[in-house]
């Protein structure tokens, strides 16, 4: 295996891994979303979303990648979960 072939190999794996955690994060999401309909609780919630945002922005910065990628990731992520939550 020529040294492109053994990067795309890594490329692939850290692919899987990160679709495994984004299949993790939405079950939690559904979770999130039994206990809020029993609890009759609002799918949105800004304040949540407001300190998500600077926690992915200080992780970001930590690693130094660009926080607006992120951010930019996380939408669509978190606006994933709340039609998860809308759908049940
Ligand atoms: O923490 C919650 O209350 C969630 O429902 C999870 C989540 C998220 O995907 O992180 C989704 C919707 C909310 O507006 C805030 C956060």
């Amino acid at each position: 295996m020529n040294e492109i072939e053994r990067l795309r190999l890594q490329i692939s794996k850290v692919d899987k891994d990160i679709i495994e955690l984004i299949a993790k994060r939405q079950d939690l999401a559904k979770k999130i979303g039994e206990y809020k309909k029993k609890n009759n609780m609002q799918v949105y919630d800004h304040a949540r979303e407001v300190l998500l945002r600077e926690f992915h922005d200080s992780v970001s910065n930590e690693h130094k990648i660009s926080a607006t990628m992120i951010a930019r990731i996380f939408e669509i992520l978190i606006e994933e979960s709340r039609k998860v939550q809308s759908d049940e």
